[in-house]
């Protein structure tokens, strides 16, 4: 007979710093808050390199999660069905594979590896031992993402014709010391690992994932980088993504392109993201990584840039908004899929094949070893 309880999912979490405790305090929403009825989550246990982390890190969340002062010891918890990984960019490959080789359901922070060759032998390993893996990339799973979607494919704006978006943000360089994650290339540091993931979300989403696309990958992708004096590492970043497979194919009739860029030395002048279509604009406010609200334009029949008529929509929720992205695995590890359709595993993918090659362009190469699979 089937329950009607919800679908309880207990995570182990990988690391104590900023990400994990965000993520922490949204899988302890109650999910009703958010009109979620069929899942929800557990923490049962924390990992950290120090013990005494991982101890003060339960006691303030939640007395009952055990504290272990190695990450290994997560892994090896019978009680975590899923582990979340929230440390520097550079132990994402390591830690996931770990998780995985102990055949735990893994939800990896952005950028889910240093590059593509370390992501292609993470799935190859999910694969083999039968567990879901998924890259955390928590605004594609937001309500509001999910509305933009429906409307972008719903055929009323005609095809998308040009992408703008930005992420920047003025992290104070000057005040960081070196080893910071956002500065270090030992651990994967610059804007475009950091920040690049949210520009280019819009990207995939509006454009690569536009039914007009079927799935075709980018003609071309161009990039430019400036470098940082302190490090190295890119403090700000341009990319071009072009979408456009005619004449080679029939049935592809996407021809736009995507102009992203991401800052690390700039304050967010709140441009947000611009999706523009034969018949109108989708505008999606900053901060577009959890933007809360978004402006559609019609324009008149047979008049582009004439608008007639413009709606704005509005999302509240309690919490930050990571709950949704974990709602999302919940779900997949209950249907026992090894991948989500919302952000699969083709999209982390395509992703991290354009970083490779951005960085590439712009000349940004990690130290020897840091990358463990090239
Ligand atoms: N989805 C989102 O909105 C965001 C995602 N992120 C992503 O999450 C990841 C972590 O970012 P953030 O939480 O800001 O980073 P923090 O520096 O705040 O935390 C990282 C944690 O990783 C652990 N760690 C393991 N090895 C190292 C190391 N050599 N140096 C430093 N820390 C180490 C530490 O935990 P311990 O000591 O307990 O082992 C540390 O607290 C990044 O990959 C980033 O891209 C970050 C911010 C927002
Ligand atoms: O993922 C992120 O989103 C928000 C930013 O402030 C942060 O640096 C980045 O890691």
């Amino acid at each position: 007979m089937a329950s009607n309880q919800p679908f309880e999912l207990r995570w182990g979490i990988i690391s104590t710093g900023k990400i994990s405790r965000c993520f922490v305090r949204d899988l302890q929403v109650n999910p009703k808050s958010r009109n979620v009825h069929d899942v929800r989550h557990k923490v049962i246990a924390v990992g950290s390199r120090n013990l005494a982390t991982a101890e003060e890190f339960a006691n303030v969340y939640d007395r009952s999660i055990k504290a272990y002062g190695s990450y290994a010891d997560v892994y090896a918890d019978k009680d975590a069905d899923a582990v979340y990984i929230g440390t520097p960019h550079t132990y994402h490959y390591e830690n996931a594979l770990d998780a995985i080789k102990a055949k735990k359901h893994v939800l990896c922070e952005k950028p889910v590896t240093l590059n593509a060759a370390e992501l292609r032998s993470l799935l190859d390993a999910a694969k083999k031992q039968g567990v879901f893996f998924m890259e955390a990339l928590w605004t594609r799973f937001q309500p509001l993402t999910l509305e933009v979607k429906k409307i972008a494919e719903s055929g009323v704006l005609g095809e998308p014709v040009a992408l703008q978006a930005d992420l920047s943000s003025d992290c104070r360089l000057h005040e960081l010391p070196k080893t910071h994650r956002l500065l270090d290339p030992y651990l994967g540091g610059g804007a475009l690992l950091d920040l690049g993931p949210y520009p280019l979300v819009w990207a995939i989403l509006a454009l690569y994932e536009h039914p007009s696309n079927k799935n075709s990958r980018p003609s071309q992708v161009t990039g430019a980088m400036l470098k940082t004096r302190l490090t190295g590492v890119d403090r700000s970043t341009s990319f071009i993504v072009t979408f456009d497979a005619a004449p080679s194919s029939a049935s592809n009739t996407l021809a736009t392109q995507a102009v992203l860029s991401c800052n690390i030395h700039a304050a967010d002048y709140q441009t947000g993201v611009v999706i523009r279509y034969e018949r109108g604009v989708i505008v999606v406010t900053a901060p577009i990584y959890c933007p809360k609200s978004f402006t559609v334009q019609y324009y008149a029949e047979g008049k582009p840039g004439v608008v007639v008529k413009e709606e704005t929509r509005r999302f509240e929720y309690v919490g930050t908004g990571m709950h949704f992205e974990a709602d999302e695995v919940a779900r997949c590890v209950r249907d026992g899929k090894a991948e989500s359709e919302l952000w699969g595993h083709d999209k982390s993918l395509l992703q991290m094949e354009i970083f490779d090659e951005v960085r590439k362009q712009g000349g940004y190469e990690f130290p020897p070893g840091v990358e463990k699979m090239v």
